[in-house]
């Protein structure tokens, strides 16, 4: 595999999983189940991502396919290395297909597990070391023409030594259009994606406008999500369906007009955001208790206008990472105890639950596969920032005053706000939201129609008096059953052995199309065995809808 960067660890090939203890279950996501393990050969302990395959018809999911291939050629401190695959034969049953897994470095922490974990407190220069190295990461790979299309909390993994390193491209592809340039915003795409990518809360507003040509603009939208979320200790957009997300961040971030997201009006999803209430946004005040420059990088991460949405380059060069405090360097931060999704699940199963990946669309890296990590741009750690606050590590300090708990609901600013506080916290009222009900089965209150060519967006119930969405009955489909918030596809009905799609294409390059997504949990899979409710069925219309759509 070509790549221009000489100091790219080479894939070593496939090792055997008896080489491998496996030591503890650390998550489980839409497409894989990741454990910890020990290498037997070197004592090392690694992370195991085990490549669920649901339909055996379908072979090797098209979307480990993507991922494998592009971690492979990339190599970046700030990226997820795949060091190797392992493979388990079957040796009681020949005939079962092996199952693959990809061996990566065990990283200590996901950054969603930190976030709400009640026992970590980030300080303001370790939330500086962190989006520091984030950016770092995101420069790497849109320089590399990537876009990673699910920027997360839960995607991006930490270890006790400071490290933080982008995960999961299931999800990424190549970009075609040119290498955003400092200065210049995200530059303009040459041509369309699909739009079923990146997950709800962290979605930027042109994708929920149904933007078919964006650009890196999409993965600095999530950075700024995660941005926010460090401070808040939780995901700060959590919307309920993609109407509401829409509205949520217009409410945040102000309504779109011609000045501040020129041409939203023409972008085909724009029809049902048209009847929301005016809004002027209340950014600066939600988060007035930040430090001015963090407000302004915030605000330039969560700008509407993906075109001026501030690019890696020039957010890496913000004055917020020069201003005091200085970032910490990673060695110098604290260790703390591990903490993954699925202990945070464990811990918090009352808390909201995120909303599933979505399963994405186009496959592949685009006609061009000579393109070589790192674009031709010098990279290496340590990264090019050289700012960071070097008086050592803390506990050989002189001990700073004892840190103020960030609080969004504080009145004005006055001095910078030192650490984060858990957000349940700060009382009752910053609690998570209750419990969404899982989009796929059919939470939403977008109840679209279908688009008459499969590229226009579904149009919205009309607003209520208030400004909200009324529910309105859903529209029957062409297979008879409603619709449902399209951008979260559904996975179980599609894993059926006996869903045969539309058009009876049932090989693995059925480009997007979903059937080679496992459970995203085990809960979906005890739906599977439940005898079948007229709930069910509704469901089971609602996803043959939906894959029909996901195939276009
Ligand atoms: N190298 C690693 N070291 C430690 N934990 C890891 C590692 N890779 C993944 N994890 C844990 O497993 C979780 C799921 O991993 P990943 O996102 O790669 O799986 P996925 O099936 O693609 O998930 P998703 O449904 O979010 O797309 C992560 O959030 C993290 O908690």
């Amino acid at each position: 595999m070509a790549t221009t960067d000489p100091n790219q660890r080479r894939f070593r090939g496939c090792a055997g999983i008896d080489d491998f203890e496996i030591v503890q279950k650390l998550g489980e996501g839409t497409f894989g189940v990741v454990s910890k393990a020990r290498s037997r050969r070197s004592g090392t302990i690694v992370a195991l991502k085990k490549i669920l395959i649901h339909n055996e018809k379908d072979g090797f999911p098209i979307t480990a396919l993507r991922e494998i291939k592009l971690l492979k050629m990339l190599s970046h401190p700030n990226v997820l290395t795949l060091q190797e695959m392992a493979v388990e034969r079957h040796k009681k049953d020949v005939k079962k297909r092996a199952t693959l897994y990809m061996v990566c470095p065990y990283m200590d922490h996901d950054l969603a597990g930190m976030t709400t974990n009640p026992d970590i407190t980030f300080t303001e220069a370790q939330i500086k070391c962190y989006m520091l190295q984030l950016l770092e990461g995101l420069r790497y790979l849109h320089d590399s023409h990537i876009l990673h299309r699910d920027m997360k909390a839960a995607n991006i993994l930490i270890n006790n030594r400071g490290l933080l390193q982008i995960a999961d491209f299931g999800l990424a592809r190549h970009y075609d259009g040119p290498v955003p340039q400092p200065g210049r915003g995200n530059g303009e795409a040459v041509r369309d994606y699909t739009t079923l990518v990146v997950t709800r809360w962290y979605r930027p507003p042109e994708l929920l406008l149904q933007l078919r040509r964006y650009t890196p603009a999409i993965d600095m939208w999530g950075a700024g999500c995660v941005f926010a979320e460090m401070f808040e200790g939780r995901p700060i957009l959590e919307g309920k369906s993609d109407l509401n997300q829409a509205q949520i961040i217009f409410e945040l971030v102000g309504s779109p007009n011609e000045d501040n997201m020129p041409g939203w009006s023409q972008l085909p999803g724009c029809e049902g955001v048209k009847e929301f209430e005016p809004q002027r946004g209340n950014l600066r005040n939600r988060f007035r208790n930040l430090h001015p420059e963090a407000q302004n990088l915030l605000a330039e991460l969560l700008k509407l206008d993906w075109r001026k949405r501030i690019n890696a380059w020039d957010a890496l060069k913000h004055p917020y990472f020069h201003s005091q405090p200085l970032p910490s360097r990673p060695e110098d931060l604290p260790r703390f105890e591990e903490s993954h999704e699925l202990d945070r699940r464990k811990h918090h199963e009352k808390r909201a639950a995120m909303p599933p990946a979505p399963a994405g669309g186009t496959v592949g890296m685009g006609p061009d596969e000579a393109w070589g990590a790192g674009g031709g741009r010098n990279y290496g750690p340590p990264n090019g920032y050289t700012g960071y606050d070097r008086r050592g590590p803390r506990d050989q300090r002189v001990p700073p005053p004892p840190p103020r708990a960030y609080d969004s609901r504080a009145p004005s600013h006055d001095t910078p706000p030192l650490a984060r506080r858990p957000a349940w916290q700060n009382g009752p009222d910053s609690r998570r939201p209750p419990l969404p009900p899982p989009p796929h089965m059919n939470g939403s209150s977008h109840l679209p129609p279908p688009p008459p060519n499969g590229h226009l967006p579904p149009r919205p119930p009309p607003p209520a008096a208030d400004g909200r969405l009324a529910p309105r009955a859903p529209p029957p489909n062409p297979r008879g059953g409603p619709n449902v918030d399209t951008y979260i596809p559904s996975y179980s009905a599609a894993r059926r052995d006996d869903a045969a799609p539309p058009n009876g294409r049932r090989n693995s390059r059925d480009h997007g199309y979903p059937r080679d997504r496992p459970p995203p949990n085990a809960r979906d899979r005890d739906r599977r065995t439940r005898s079948r409710s007229p709930d069910r069925e509704r469901r089971e219309r609602l996803q043959d809808r939906e894959r029909e759509l996901y195939r276009r």
